[in-house]
């Protein structure tokens, strides 16, 4: 049986209020997001869709706290996000495992950090993704999907509030990226984090969101706000589905006749 590694993170709730951001590209001022607000309630599962470049990782860094938007307000909780956060912990595309520590070695990381002793979660949150018996491997040791799954490890152990997820299956290739999305919303749904990802994969977020974000091309605003009132084990050819996904490739300039 499967554990819970450590008791379930309060969700953590957002609201964002007129945020812009851009960079200095060659010389020239680039925007990049304009004028962006958003309320995030605890423990939704939100999507951010949206033309290559348009500024959702941009996003995405600016709520885990990397940098500071140019001009408006980030609250969790009613508190301005200065920085990182313990709170808040971002999954890459890519697993970013550090090669000369093993599977344990790099899900304990946030641990050995904090100066955490807690190696019985550490194990529950191996086990919780799948990779109990792959403790000792070294990352060169794991496919794409056990990387990611150790990531995944890695980013649970530490009972994140909020999950920033920047394509984290973008690299899997197709059926491993199924088993990942089911394992992703297993995760999500019982350890109660908000979870905002950014995909190109409007199916993925169908099944996986509460709600879609859609940005318009870049300076991303948003040009679609999209409930998807739906319990999980979602099935990809129900017709709200379908209906929501021909909604969402018109408002990304797309036809959806195929
Ligand atoms: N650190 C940076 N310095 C300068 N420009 C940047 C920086 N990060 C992003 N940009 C620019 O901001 C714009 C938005 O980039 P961002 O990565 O946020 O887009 P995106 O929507 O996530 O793209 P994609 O879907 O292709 O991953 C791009 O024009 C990019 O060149």
């Amino acid at each position: 049986m499967v554990t819970t590694p450590t008791h379930p993170a309060h969700p953590l709730g957002l609201a964002l209020h007129h945020i812009d951001h851009g960079y200095a590209i060659g010389g020239t001022d680039t925007p990049v997001l304009d004028d962006i607000s958003l309320t995030i309630a605890p423990g939704e599962f939100v999507a951010l869709l949206g033309p290559s470049g348009c500024g959702k990782s941009t996003l995405l860094r600016l709520i885990a706290g990397l940098e500071p938007p140019r001009a408006g307000t980030i609250l969790a909780e009613g508190t301005p996000i200065t920085g990182p956060g313990p709170d808040r912990i971002v999954m890459f595309q890519d697993p970013t495992l550090y090669p000369w520590r093993t599977v344990r070695g790099n899900v304990a990381l946030g641990h050995d950090i904090a100066g955490r002793k807690d190696p019985a979660s550490v194990d529950a949150a191996i086990e919780l993704v799948g990779l109990k018996g792959f403790e000792r491997a070294w990352p060169h040791q794991l496919s794409g999907g056990m990387a990611q799954r150790a990531a995944l490890a890695r980013a649970l152990v530490n009972d994140p509030r909020l999950l920033i997820l920047d394509e984290p299956l973008g690299k899997l290739d197709s059926l491993t990226r199924l088993t990942m999305q089911t394992e992703l919303q297993r995760l999500w749904r019982d350890r109660g984090f908000t979870a905002i990802m950014v995909t190109h994969d409007v199916e993925e977020a169908l099944l996986l969101a509460t709600r879609i974000i859609v940005f318009s091309p870049r300076p991303a605003r948003i040009i679609g706000d999209l409930p998807i009132d739906l319990p999980p084990h979602r099935h990809r050819d129900d017709p709200r589905l379908l209906d929501l996904r021909k909604n969402i490739l018109t408002q990304l300039g797309h036809s959806a006749d195929w």
